[in-house]
């Protein structure tokens, strides 16, 4: 990228930079070797020409989209075979896929869940016979669990499963509209299996939801089998590749071994085998929600490349009168709307990091039957998904207002990313839904801390606060951190007074419950703030690079700490013994921060070391050439092929006739 000829605004900013790019790049991708390999592989996706787009996709039907779309899918994926078996290389597909399909994969959920559902809820046997197929794509599966009447109630879904056990078949059913599945990725039209999550029946007993692994088209003739009826759902706000669908059955029989039985079984005479756990049905979720975390990094990072880039290259009015327009990057505003986007994208990577750590050894303890952790890994996942996702999704949308009106233009490729950052917030768990899990397991720590109980390290910071609530404020990284336990453990505290003075009034746990789930909701986002904090700023601190590197990523933990307590003052305010004078401090810090981080603002964003590929933005290219690729992206259009378009002569020209008369 070094050699091509840039804009000299960008020039500049990289001159500037006070630390190594390639240092940071190292330590994101995780060691130089990591990067070697990365860049390679991308070289490799990147220079396949089949899988580069002659005319920008916005300007294709929906059928040309979808088409093109999986035209492009079996490309990349047999380009991924090849590649990892000549490499021995497991690549990161989902980063690759923003490039060669600016929006989603109609494959997604085939990677995404069907696979690791298959792998999650299968018995050994169940994977020997599936998995192969479905890694090597002689079949293609989606996850169907959500349905058009219950999507967050997964225990109110509708289509079942009866057991008949004559023939040792379940006979899936959906006898309402409002049993069909509605939304899983790939169902419209790409897929020929899928994970059916329904009702299981036996004898006329309900056993509660279960996977089961269904075929729904023919292998050869891609046809509905019998009994199924599926279709797509059509065009949405984003996703719009992704192939979206609805499925129903009629008395579809599938063999018994067809429901995925590592957890709860059903023997052939019909009886139920129950699991450890019912809730380890709902494994995939937890799986993907800590990928979500991972997913908003990188989103937060395309975004916050276009923006930087472009308000680097962007200049607009004056800040002294007497001197030339300056780069919009140099307004102080600016610079509030975006170093806040690079600051969150290293919080949520250092947290997914720290996540996954978890979510892998409670795996390995449910592999030898221990389940202590999951409650709580359960409630972590939950909250950091819904925060995570809602902030990266406000951050792709304060980076494309931050662009002005080239932002709402489709090639800066900003309303696309947006459109399937905030996706985030729902699938997988709507936020609210999934913060109110959190406030479930938030007011049993808080009872269990009131009972002098020992509790799981997330929480015990509420033990630590029942203990001693009057800690002195300090205005430093740690001290901040504390304050955000303060504010989240007062939160818990006034939740669970509330729902005590509810019942108290006479009312019910559950509509006490219902009362004050605001006051839950704002106590489990509290909850996922201070972790954060406390995370991220551990990570950066424990982090080894050069002196240089270290200083500026401590400025953009700094940022992300004194940015949300200033955005959150009141909660401060109420709930720990910060001063008015102390916000006044940390607004001078906040300032001065912005002013640390300006000079490497070009810098840092390098540093995602994202590939025009990727980005495929007009504003956020590596050589900063905003305005040609504007022009030369606007020349695409269609109606740019034409000197005069037929509506000219068909509508124009006969409403002016007939004024004239
Ligand atoms: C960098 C890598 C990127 C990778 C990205 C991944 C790529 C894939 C992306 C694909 C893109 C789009 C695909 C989208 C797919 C979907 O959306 S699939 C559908 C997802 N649906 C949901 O998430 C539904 C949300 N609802 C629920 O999860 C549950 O219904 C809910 C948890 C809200 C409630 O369940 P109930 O059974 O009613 O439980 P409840 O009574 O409230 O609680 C009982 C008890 O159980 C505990 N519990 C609940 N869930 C779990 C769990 N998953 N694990 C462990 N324990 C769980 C809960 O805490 C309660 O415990 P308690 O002790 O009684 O309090
Ligand atoms: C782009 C996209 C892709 C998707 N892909 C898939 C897929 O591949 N497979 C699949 O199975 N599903 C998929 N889904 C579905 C997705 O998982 C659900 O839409 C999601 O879980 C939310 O459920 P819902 O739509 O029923 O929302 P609802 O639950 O109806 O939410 C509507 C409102 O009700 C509120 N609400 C609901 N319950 C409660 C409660 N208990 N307490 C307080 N408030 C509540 C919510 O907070 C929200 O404000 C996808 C969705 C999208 C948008």
């Amino acid at each position: 990228m070094a050699n091509v000829k840039c804009n000299p605004d960008l020039v500049r900013e990289r001159a500037k930079c006070s630390f190594d790019v390639n240092e940071l790049i190292h330590l994101i991708d995780g060691g130089e070797n990591a990067t070697k390999e990365k860049r390679h592989f991308e070289e490799t996706i990147f220079s396949v020409k089949e899988l580069q787009d002659a005319v920008p996709e916005e300007y294709l039907s929906h059928k040309d989209r979808y088409e093109n779309a999986v035209r492009k899918a079996t490309i990349l994926r047999d380009v991924c075979r090849e590649y990892m078996k000549k490499y021995n290389y497991k690549p990161n597909r989902f980063r690759v896929g923003h490039g060669v399909f600016k929006d989603v994969s109609p494959f997604l959920l085939h990677d995404g869940m069907f696979v690791a559902t298959i792998i999650g809820q299968g018995t050994p046997e169940q994977q020997a016979e599936w998995l192969p197929k479905a890694e090597n794509m002689q079949i293609i599966g989606t996850y169907a669990q959500t349905e058009l009447g219950h999507g967050s109630f997964i225990r109110g879904l509708e289509t079942r499963a009866t057991y008949d056990p004559k023939t040792e078949e379940f006979i899936l059913n959906n006898a309402t509209l409002s049993s069909f599945k509605w939304w899983p990725g790939g169902l419209g039209s790409t897929v020929n299996h899928c994970i059916v999550v329904a009702q299981l029946f036996i004898n006329g007993k309900s056993y509660g939801i279960q996977p089961f692994i269904v075929q729904i088209r023919d292998l050869n003739t891609h046809k509905p089998l019998p009994g199924v009826k599926v279709g797509e759902i059509g065009p949405k706000m984003g996703f719009q590749t992704a192939n979206n669908g609805f499925l129903g059955f009629e008395n579809f029989r599938i063999p018994r071994m067809n429901m995925l039985m590592k957890n709860a079984q059903v023997l052939k005479d019909g009886t139920f085998v129950k699991g450890m756990n019912e809730k380890l049905t709902y494994g995939t979720m937890v799986m993907v929600r800590v990928g979500i975390v991972g997913d908003c990094s990188l989103n937060t990072s395309l975004a916050a490349t276009i923006a930087v880039r472009y308000s680097a290259v962007r200049h607009q009015s004056k800040i002294k009168a007497k001197e030339p327009e300056v780069q919009i990057l140099d307004y102080v505003t600016q610079q509030h709307k975006l170093f806040i986007a690079i600051a969150s994208s290293h919080v949520f990577r250092n947290v997914y990091s720290w996540l996954s750590k978890s979510y892998l050894n409670v795996m390995k303890d449910l592999a030898q039957g221990k389940q202590d952790h999951l409650p709580e890994l359960h409630a972590t996942a939950c909250c950091l998904k819904a925060v995570c996702s809602r902030d990266a999704g406000s951050v792709v949308e304060e980076c494309r207002l931050a662009c002005g009106g080239h932002g709402y233009m489709t090639s800066s490729n900003l309303p696309l990313v947006y459109g399937f950052t905030i996706a985030t917030v729902t699938y997988e768990g709507e936020q609210t839904v999934l913060l109110l899990q959190t406030a479930r397991y938030l007011v049993k720590a808080w009872l269990a801390a009131l009972q002098g109980k020992v509790l799981a390290p997330s929480v015990s910071y509420l033990s630590d606060w029942l203990k001693n609530d009057n800690v002195r404020w300090q205005n430093t990284p740690e001290g901040i951190v504390k304050g955000f336990q303060h504010v989240a453990a007062g939160k818990v505290k006034a939740a669970y007074d509330t729902i005590q003075k509810y019942i108290k009034l006479g009312k019910d746990y559950e509509d006490a419950w219902n009362l004050a789930s605001v006051q839950l909701m704002k106590a489990s986002e509290a909850h996922s703030r201070s972790i954060l904090c406390e995370v991220s700023w551990g990570e950066v601190i424990r982090t080894s690079a050069s002196p240089n590197l270290l200083q500026v990523l401590k400025q953009l933990a700094q940022l992300y700490l004194v940015y949300w307590t200033l955005e959150t003052s009141g909660d401060f305010l109420v709930y720990s013994n910060i001063s008015k004078d102390d916000i006044a401090i940390l607004r001078e810090k906040y300032e001065e921060l912005l002013a640390a981080i300006r000079p490497n603002a070009v810098g840092l964003v390098d540093a995602f070391d994202l590939r025009d590929e990727i980005l495929h933005s007009t504003l956020g290219s590596y050589d900063g050439r905003v305005y040609e690729r504007l022009m030369e992206e606007a020349l695409k259009s269609p109606l740019n092929q034409e000197s005069v378009n037929a509506s000219f002569h068909k509508y124009l020209k006969p409403l002016m006739e007939k004024a004239k008369l």
